[in-house]
């Protein structure tokens, strides 16, 4: 139960508005569904907007405690009794003016209802809470107890009792993510464990705002995380996008651009991160610049666009936050890899030799998926060097690959790749609880940012299940999601089925180790049908195929008519539904989002000295 503050109708004109409960039926989704009518004036139907709430008394009323149930509209259509019933089989002329007399009351009703002819019909679902009011001045929100009293009086909530409902219960570990598309000064919290640990999806159409909205979450996330429990987001981003979006929040925070494969980047940015020379820096930062996808709203930006970009590439660059994914192997990889015995005859005495020193040498890792550190490397060296001792030139001449292997890896600090990151650094920095982390996973190739995702997430996973690890709470972001875990795998391209595996795994397990997972499409339909019922939060834009829409229905338990209100969305409007994440369970919530292309532009009109967090750079 929560106390509320307050319980007040929203006032018109310093009137309160009442409708009547017309209708109940049984639904399916919702449980029940409701019609209620208002009165029409031009002022009431701007105010009973879909996303609204209204309240009526229902039948655990008794004596002095009132029970108010709450609804929540879903649809509204204004109706004229002298238009409402024409139809074609009217004679046309006679129609016709009958229609265009009738319409004048529609704007001559402006702040008042005058007439009995018109009315605001209005659709409702239940919220499933209820207000009971005992005649003191404290309110108690709770599960609702019964069902509405068809034909009372309908109420709608005002403003500050609406935010008190919405954010029930969000006293701590909250962002406030954005305000109610009904009145802004209402603001919308959503709890951010609950966002990230039991995962979220984010579904519209193309143009939506689906990587704005995603990279205002994560701005907003980090910052919130910096004081809190930290919190570690990788981005797995096909299209190059959020590079551009989060150019903020890599530079303030702990943030990594990784391109998987060398080719990922132009020559002159692989050469800086190669050699760190200071003469390279501009060329590889007006190089990068090129290649990364920047928003039209920023690109558009002469004063900004591209100097302070390429300005603020050179200070991520500096400071080491540009960053190239080096490839580890295990012991049984190297050995593969570089076969002491290639070349030899099985069985002969020079292949046994070899068979009994790589035996003694490596024998003991085999099968165990042990990464060659730099310090097994050079144990690694030390063994080998003790096994061929006394042993041929021949012999030992056979050991040379497998040898400057060991060697490179053992003196991987320096040489050959200054800016390198292995996927051991990175599941040191994941599951390190000094800061957040943002880590944008970029590539050339989409198989191999399919394959690293697997990879890094099977490892990550693995190692929190094998040492109780359960913080810090991790993320594996996929946008363009059908691209990762599509409803038909492709059998020929085995890097669908490694990012299917690893997504359905954290989602499926990977709460109770800290892991979530979010994904971001528009193409919901191409998208595994079994990953869309994972997540408790959904965050949903407009959907313009019936086929995308009753995908996401039937997989949250919603009915259709709850989209209607997504139609009339502009852009950084979103439907917020959660189980978990938000004050109130299963109800969808209209929220109006900023738009991150503003914080971008903002910060590179005010760039800052440098983009190395907390440590202090010199040139
Ligand atoms: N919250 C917002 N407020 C204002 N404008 C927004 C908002 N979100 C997005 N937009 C506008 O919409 C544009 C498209 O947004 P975005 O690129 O995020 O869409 P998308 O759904 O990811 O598109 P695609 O499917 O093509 O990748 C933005 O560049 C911006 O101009």
């Amino acid at each position: 139960m929560t106390k509320l503050e307050k319980f007040e109708f929203l006032k018109i004109n310093g009137k309160e508005v009442s409708g009547t409960l017309m209708k109940i039926e049984p639904s399916e989704n919702t449980r029940y569904s409701y019609e209620v009518w208002f009165p029409y004036a031009l002022e009431y139907i701007n105010e009973i907007r879909e996303g609204r709430f209204l309240a009526v008394k229902n039948f655990a009323t008794k004596d002095a405690e009132e029970h108010w149930s709450i609804l929540e509209v879903t649809f509204i259509e204004p109706l004229h009794y002298a238009i409402h019933n024409i139809s074609k089989s009217h004679y046309p002329h006679f129609a016709e003016t009958a229609a265009k007399n009738a319409s004048i009351d529609w704007e001559i009703q402006t702040d008042a209802p005058k007439y009995p002819t018109t009315r605001i019909i209005v659709d409702a679902i239940p919220t499933n809470l209820e207000i009971v009011d005992d005649g003191s001045d404290k309110y108690e929100l709770q599960e609702e107890t019964n069902i509405p009293m068809l034909g009372k009086e309908v109420y709608i909530l005002d403003n500050e009792t609406t935010q008190e409902i919405i954010n029930k219960g969000m006293n701590k570990g909250y962002i406030e993510a954005g305000s109610w598309t009904i009145g802004n000064e209402v603001k919308i919290r959503i709890n951010v464990e609950e966002l990230l640990r039991k995962h979220f999806g984010i579904f519209g159409f193309t143009g939506a705002g689906k990587s704005n909205l995603l990279s205002t979450l994560i701005r907003k996330i980090t910052e919130y995380s910096i004081d809190n429990e930290p919190v570690k987001l990788v981005i797995w981003d096909l299209m190059s996008e959020y590079y551009g979006l989060l150019l903020d929040v890599l530079c303030k925070y702990d943030g990594y651009l990784i391109a998987i494969g060398e080719k990922t980047f132009p020559d002159s940015t692989l050469e800086y991160l190669k050699t760190k020379d200071s003469s390279k820096l501009t060329q590889a930062a007006e190089d990068l610049v090129k290649t990364m996808v920047f928003p039209k709203d920023i690109k558009n930006n002469s004063n900004i666009f591209p100097k302070a970009a390429i300005e603020i590439t050179k200070k991520l660059l500096k400071c080491d936050k540009v960053r190239l994914l080096v490839p580890e192997y295990t012991v049984d990889d190297l050995v593969h890899k570089y076969p002491p015995w290639e070349g030899r005859r099985k069985g002969a005495g020079p292949w046994q030799t070899i068979s009994k020193v790589v035996g003694r040498t490596f024998g003991e890792y085999r099968g165990k998926d042990v990464i060659v550190t730099p310090e097994l490397a050079e144990k690694l060296l030390n063994k080998l060097e003790s096994e061929l001792r006394g042993k041929s030139e021949d012999i030992k001449e056979s050991f040379g690959k497998i040898k400057l292997a060991l060697e490179n890896i053992k003196t991987r600090t320096g040489t050959p790749m200054a800016l390198g990151i292995t996927t051991s650094q990175i599941i040191e920095l994941l599951n390190s609880k000094d800061n957040p982390n943002i880590l944008i996973f970029v590539s050339h190739d989409p198989n191999q940012i399919r394959n690293t995702s697997w990879e890094l997430g099977t490892r990550l996973y693995e190692e929190r299940r094998k040492n109780g690890v359960i913080t810090p709470t991790t993320v594996f972001i996929f946008d363009e999601a059908d691209e990762f875990i599509p409803q038909d795998v492709d059998k020929r391209n085995e890097s669908y089925k490694h990012s299917s595996d690893i997504a359905m795994k954290l989602a499926r397990r990977g709460r109770k180790f800290g892991l979530g997972l979010g994904i971001a499409t528009q193409r919901i339909r191409y998208l595994n049908t079994s990953i869309l019922a994972q997540p408790h939060t959904y965050f949903v834009s407009k959907l313009p195929r019936k086929t995308d829409r009753e995908a996401v229905a039937e997989a949250f338990g919603l009915g259709l008519d709850m989209f209607n209100q997504t139609f009339k969305f502009k852009k950084g409007d979103w439907l917020v539904i959660s189980h978990d994440a938000l004050g109130m369970e299963a109800v969808p919530i209209p929220v109006h989002f900023e738009n991150a292309n503003i914080k971008v532009i903002e910060f590179l009109n005010n760039l800052p000295e440098h983009c190395c967090g907390r440590t202090e750079v010199t040139d």
